[in-house]
């Protein structure tokens, strides 16, 4: 008998391996018009909505019935200002599906020579991430491409998926293009994907092959422990990170990466601590920044709570709702983390 969610596994390998060579060959094609600024004031390229085109329309022909909540709607698309932009998009998206297949795809899933997708169809499937989240059933969350600003900087950025069953999540799968695949070889071969499904473990496979290497979250010395952070300082607070290392004891550098690359780096043992520390603007993280990430590192063997300690609650809708900021480490490193957390917090407010 196969595991537990194998073809759920088996297609979200498959959609992730297509949207990073797609969002790849957008980066190295990019032109100045072909990125919009959202209504947050964030940027979303013709790659951020293509990759959503494209994982979405896998995942229907797949799991017709599964909702979906994605990052990316085609509102701005559909308006006569979009055309443009919409019809990059639809060559993007048909490229990444028509593309051959390989070992372990299914025609099935709408991929391969002669499965293009009308214009229509394909905006349509950007819209099937609209589904508001919730507590009870299966549903998918899918970020097309996770920390835009590195992307457009040609650094870390991710392609996330996951499946969650009654708020749990079950699979998740991150596939990072630029990351290198060996840690000790930063110059060396670029491009991991990142898998974990629950009970499973944490799984990485180079987007080169089909190999696959357990990952296991070491015991790290406390004098080899860094921290993890966002590189825009209004997404964690760098200041903050900066109090609790020192509180840690730590005296390396924090490593500064976009994207859920951190949750894949901490899963292989780089760091030991990913911190996201709240500015104060009591920003709501969204459920497709943190689905697969958490349960990497909790499936390689880590703790992941919000930074205040209390476990993440993707029942709640779109947005992670009262978890504010993120704290992940390994088992046995996280208390003594949160003990420093609270105790920054504890400086901060008798400074005020
Ligand atoms: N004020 C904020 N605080 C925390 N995260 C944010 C904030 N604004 C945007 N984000 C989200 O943080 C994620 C990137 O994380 P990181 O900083 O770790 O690279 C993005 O998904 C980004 O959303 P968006 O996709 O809308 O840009
Ligand atoms: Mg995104
Ligand atoms: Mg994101
Ligand atoms: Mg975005």
């Amino acid at each position: 008998m196969s595991q537990p969610f194998a073809l759920e596994r088996q297609l979200g390998l498959s959609a992730a391996r297509r949207a990073c060579a797609l969002t790849s060959s957008v980066f190295n094609k990019l032109v100045k018009n072909e990125t919009l600024t959202k209504g947050d004031k964030s940027p979303v390229t013709v790659g951020d909505y293509a990759a959503q085109a494209l994982i979405s329309s896998m995942l229907k022909n797949a799991f017709p019935a599964d909702p979906i909540v994605g990052e990316e709607d085609a509102a701005d698309l559909r308006a006569e200002e979009g055309k443009v932009l919409r019809d990059r998009i639809v060559e993007l998206a048909n490229e990444a599906l028509v593309a051959p297949l390989v070992e372990g795809d299914k025609p099935e899933w709408g991929i391969g020579p002669g499965q293009a997708k009308s214009a229509a169809e394909l905006l349509d499937a950007i819209d099937r991430g609209n589904y508001d989240g919730g507590r009870t059933g299966r549903m998918w969350t899918i970020d097309p491409i996770d920390g835009t600003k590195g992307f457009l900087r040609g650094e870390q950025y991710a392609v996330c998926i996951a499946l969650l069953v009654d708020a749990q999540v079950q699979l998740g799968i991150i596939g990072c293009p630029n990351l290198p695949v060996d840690p000790a070889q930063p110059d060396g071969e670029r491009g991991c994907l990142f898998v974990a499904v629950l009970g499973q473990g944490c799984h990485q496979i180079p987007l080169s092959g089909t190999s696959s290497t357990p990952l296991h979250m070491p015991t790290p010395a406390p004098s080899d422990l860094t921290t993890l952070e966002s590189v825009e300082a209004a997404h964690s607070s760098h200041s903050t990170t900066d109090t609790i290392s020192s509180i840690l004891g730590i005296t390396r550098p924090p490593i500064r990466m976009d994207s859920q690359a951190k949750y894949g780096c901490l899963a292989r043992g780089e760091g030991g601590i990913y911190l996201r520390m709240p500015t104060g603007v009591g920003y709501r993280e969204k459920i497709w920044d943190h689905a697969p990430g958490s349960l990497l590192v909790s499936e390689a063997g880590g703790r992941v709570t919000d930074s205040r300690g209390t476990e993440l609650d993707f029942g709640l809708g779109r947005t992670l709702g009262e978890n504010f900021g993120v704290v992940a480490a390994g088992r046995e490193v996280h208390g003594r983390v949160l003990a420093a957390v609270q105790e920054a917090t504890a400086q901060a407010k008798a400074k005020v």
